[in-house]
């Protein structure tokens, strides 16, 4: 399975150029052989909360169609990211997750909201129980940034039989060293592949961290971004080595959850 990571710049509160910017990216980069594209977190808007109010889309909004579209005119899958949506009047911070022939097949709402950025005052947190998806056959989960640091919502992906986990996000450089280990240590402690995708560039005096990671399940880095270009990351995932992993270390059959 051929995996496609855009590391991107955003531009700030601008939907329609976002768009048309990845729509380049699209053009310039998506092969044949190219099976799933990943997107960066709220890669249509960046971390504008105060304006989100009046660019928030519905959940079916021209972000969402615009993917959809891309997905069924390249036959490609993909992590779109996140999105800020609008639902009922509650925003919140979406990745959508579309199959080949433009098909929505699942959607996950950032369940853990960032203190520190005073995310719970503009965003509204999900509530649906995190679930699987399966894309070309292959079992996956997504997360978004902030929920990396809650080990107990990826092993619930993990114990569902997820091989392989995306990270959207939106990381700053003053926490890079915390992206990099944790990336990792998810992907070593479920056994899974971990492919996270995050922003470059700066927004509102923050630095983001790019380091965009591709994570085999024994925790080797497969390949990384720089800290600040825009990149095109692609890596073939060898689906196997996830079984290989979990036969030779076998956690999964050694957890005790009754006594924790
Ligand atoms: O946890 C962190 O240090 C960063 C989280 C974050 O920036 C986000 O979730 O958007």
């Amino acid at each position: 399975m051929n995996i496609t990571v855009f590391q991107l710049d955003i531009i700030a509160g601008n939907p329609e150029a976002n768009q048309e910017k990845a729509a380049v990216w699209f053009a310039e980069n998506v092969k044949p052989d190219t099976d799933v594209v990943v997107l960066p977190e709220m890669w249509t808007t960046a971390y504008t909360l105060d304006a989100l109010e009046d660019t928030a889309e519905a959940a079916d909004g021209e972000s969402v169609v615009f993917l959809q579209k891309l997905a069924s005119s390249y036959a490609v899958n993909i992590i779109g990211g996140s999105i800020a949506v609008k639902v009922d009047s509650l925003i919140y911070n979406r990745a959508v997750v579309i199959d080949r022939k433009g098909n929505l097949i699942y959607h996950y709402d950032k369940i853990h909201l960032v203190p520190m950025l005073n995310e719970p005052a503009y965003l509204e947190g999900g509530r649906a129980k995190v679930q699987t998806f399966v894309l070309d056959g292959v079992k996956m989960g997504v997360v978004i940034c902030f929920d990396l640091r809650f080990p107990e919502i990826i092993r619930q992906l993990a114990l569902q039989e997820a091989q392989v986990l995306f990270i959207p996000a939106e990381w700053p450089e003053a926490r890079a060293g915390h992206w990099e280990t944790l990336s990792t240590a998810r992907a070593i402690e479920n056994q899974m592949y971990v492919v996270t995708c995050n922003r470059v560039g700066t927004y509102d005096g923050v630095e983001f961290a790019g380091r965009s990671m591709f994570i085999d399940p024994w925790g080797t880095v497969l390949a990384k971004g720089s800290s600040s270009n825009e990149e095109v990351i692609t890596r073939q995932l060898d689906l196997e080595s996830v079984k290989t992993v979990r036969d030779t270390v076998p956690i999964f059959t050694s957890r005790v959850p009754a006594l924790y």
